[in-house]
């Protein structure tokens, strides 16, 4: 089922939350809403659901309008960051209960229950604690039940909101590889809410960033990633280094308001040309694979970072003998700039 927003406004007294929003979701589409706290991503959802409804503009699903469908009427799944398992009922009751409650003419028969629910919690890989309560899961199984619960009624459009905000960080990572993986053998059209761009690159087809009510951009995660539109964009979606005004040497002496480079993006060498900028290392920080060095510009004294491989450092470290107040020069393997209108400069206009 596709979903269409179409100039879609909505204010809470002053806070604009849906700034004249348009958007296509193409049916059986994983999408994620990506943006900062109050960005206007849990308003959009709850209006996609009909649990809001918008001050003007329009809902299309499946190309008919369904701005004021009741909620009960667009056969939408839920599943929020704070599990809604009931707690007097067994996991199978649990996702039995989207169907035991329909009215008498669509309920399915006993045995077609079972089998369903069977199948549902072994697509979720939980089968073997049907039996089981709620409090007797950990925190991922019960989202995972959750879904299963959702997916139950065989909606033709599945939203979720944080739904593994509540969860440890290597659970979550779990879990939304499980989605992602669980979406493409069930192709239901799927909306979900995240403030996590990694977790939004990682599991969508097509992200969507939110910024004050209005979105800033959408398309693939490489998209959005590698040609930010905004500069919004471009800084939410990772670090970046910034640098005002004239570029010292580089690149090609570019003059302009600001120029970013992501930490990744820069090489550290021990010779100075036109694109390079002199330094001096303030300090290294090895997380994991990945090593953080600082350095402090030598113009104006501002900092930038650098990322680069651990072992890529080391062998660096040891090649120029670097360490805390060694000079050193930055060189940007690419910079965007933006114009006045916060458009995006051509990258190779930008170099
Ligand atoms: N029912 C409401 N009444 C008044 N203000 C609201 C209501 N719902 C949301 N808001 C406000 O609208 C703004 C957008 O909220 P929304 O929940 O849509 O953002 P969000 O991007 O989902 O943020 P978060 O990630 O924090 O949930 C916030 O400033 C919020 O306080």
């Amino acid at each position: 089922m596709s979903i269409e927003i179409r100039n879609l406004n909505k204010a809470f007294g002053k806070t604009v939350v849906c700034d004249n929003l348009n958007l296509d979701i193409p049916s059986g589409e994983l999408v994620a809403l990506l943006g900062p706290s109050g960005s206007g991503k849990t308003s959009l959802l709850r209006i996609i659901a009909g649990l809001e409804r918008p001050d003007s503009g329009t809902v299309l699903f499946g190309g008919k309008d369904a701005t004021f469908d009741d909620v009960r009427d667009r056969n939408v799944g839920f599943v929020f960051q704070h599990y809604a398992l009931f707690a007097h009922m067994s996991i199978f009751e649990n996702v039995a209960f989207g169907l035991r409650v329909r009215p008498k003419a669509t309920r399915p028969s006993e045995a077609e229950i079972r089998s369903k629910v069977s199948a549902l919690l072994k697509l979720v890989q939980l089968d073997w604690i049907a039996d089981r309560y709620p409090h007797q899961l950990s925190g991922g199984q019960r989202q995972r039940i959750a879904l299963a619960r959702a997916l139950a009624v065989e909606p033709q459009v599945l939203l979720l909101d944080e739904p593994f905000g509540a969860l440890d960080a290597k659970v979550r990572k779990e879990l939304r590889r499980w989605l992602r993986r669980l979406h493409d053998e069930m192709h239901v059209t799927s909306v979900f809410v995240t403030h996590d761009q990694d977790e939004a690159m990682e599991v969508a087809d097509r992200v969507v960033v939110m910024n004050q009510g209005r979105i800033e951009q959408e398309g693939s995660p490489d998209q959005v990633y590698d040609h930010p539109a905004t500069p919004f964009v471009l800084q939410f979606l990772g670090d970046v280094n910034l640098f005002h005004g004239r570029l010292g040497h580089a690149p090609g002496g570019a003059e302009g308001p600001v120029s970013y480079v992501r930490p990744h993006e820069l090489d550290i060498v021990d010779r100075p040309d036109e694109n390079t900028w002199p330094v001096t290392l303030s300090q290294a920080l090895t997380v994991g694979p990945l090593t953080r060095v600082e350095f402090k510009r030598n113009d104006d004294g501002s900092y930038v970072d650098v990322e680069l491989p651990r072992e890529a450092w080391h062998v660096l470290r040891d090649k120029l003998q670097l360490k805390p107040g060694s000079p050193a020069h930055l060189r940007p393997r690419r910079v965007t700039r933006f114009d006045d209108h916060n458009a995006p400069i051509d990258p190779a206009a930008a170099i």
